[in-house]
């Protein structure tokens, strides 16, 4: 069984041990500070920085599992942006995205340097065939030929929805086994 399923398995079994000493006691520190191992927990697994404890069980979602959701269609009714808060709560788990407050809008960006003026148009191609699949797009940005911006945020509400985390992952996963 994959280490790393099994250190989910055995946090969610003894909640009260701590989840460094538990990746320590399965992979070793080889050398590595508990700063590191909380950082690789962080990145790999997902673990909220605050103990989010349901039935004292930590909630783990990581990149792949935002990726395997599916985007809600923006014109719903009960569809709201998210707090600041909430949205804190998220960034973690998309790695590589940075949450920006514009004049009180937030947004996920992410920018790029690639090897030319048609690798960015490529690299779009992609982004926009994980946008039409979603019903949920990003606003994209081809700057000075090489550096690419995207930003998302879910405009029928003027802020972030988990919409917004969804494609952000999908994009994320998307452009993973290419290089431009
Ligand atoms: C009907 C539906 O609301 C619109 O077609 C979709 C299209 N894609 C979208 N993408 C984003 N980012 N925000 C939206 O509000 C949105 N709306």
């Amino acid at each position: 069984m994959n280490r790393m399923l099994q250190l989910r398995l055995l946090s969610l079994s003894n909640p009260q041990v701590p989840l460094t000493s538990l990746f320590q006691s399965l992979f070793g520190t080889h050398g590595r500070s508990s700063t590191r191992v909380t950082e690789i927990l962080q990145d790999r697994v997902g673990v909220s920085s605050s103990r989010k404890s349901l039935y004292g069980f930590r909630t783990f979602c990581t990149q792949e599992d935002l990726s395997t959701k599916k985007c809600v269609p923006c014109n719903s009714k009960d569809l709201q942006a998210m707090t600041e808060e909430a949205a804190n709560e998220l960034i973690p788990k998309v790695s590589g995205w940075n949450l920006v407050n514009e004049d009180g809008k937030l947004k996920l960006n992410r920018s790029w340097r690639v090897k030319s003026f048609t690798k960015g148009l490529e690299f779009f191609q992609v982004v926009a065939d994980v946008a039409e699949a979603e019903g949920h797009h990003p606003d994209l940005h081809l700057v000075g030929w090489n550096n690419v911006k995207i930003e998302i945020w879910t405009h029928s509400v003027g802020g972030l929805t988990e919409n917004d985390f969804i494609l952000a992952a999908k994009i994320t996963m998307g452009l993973t086994c290419n290089t431009y």
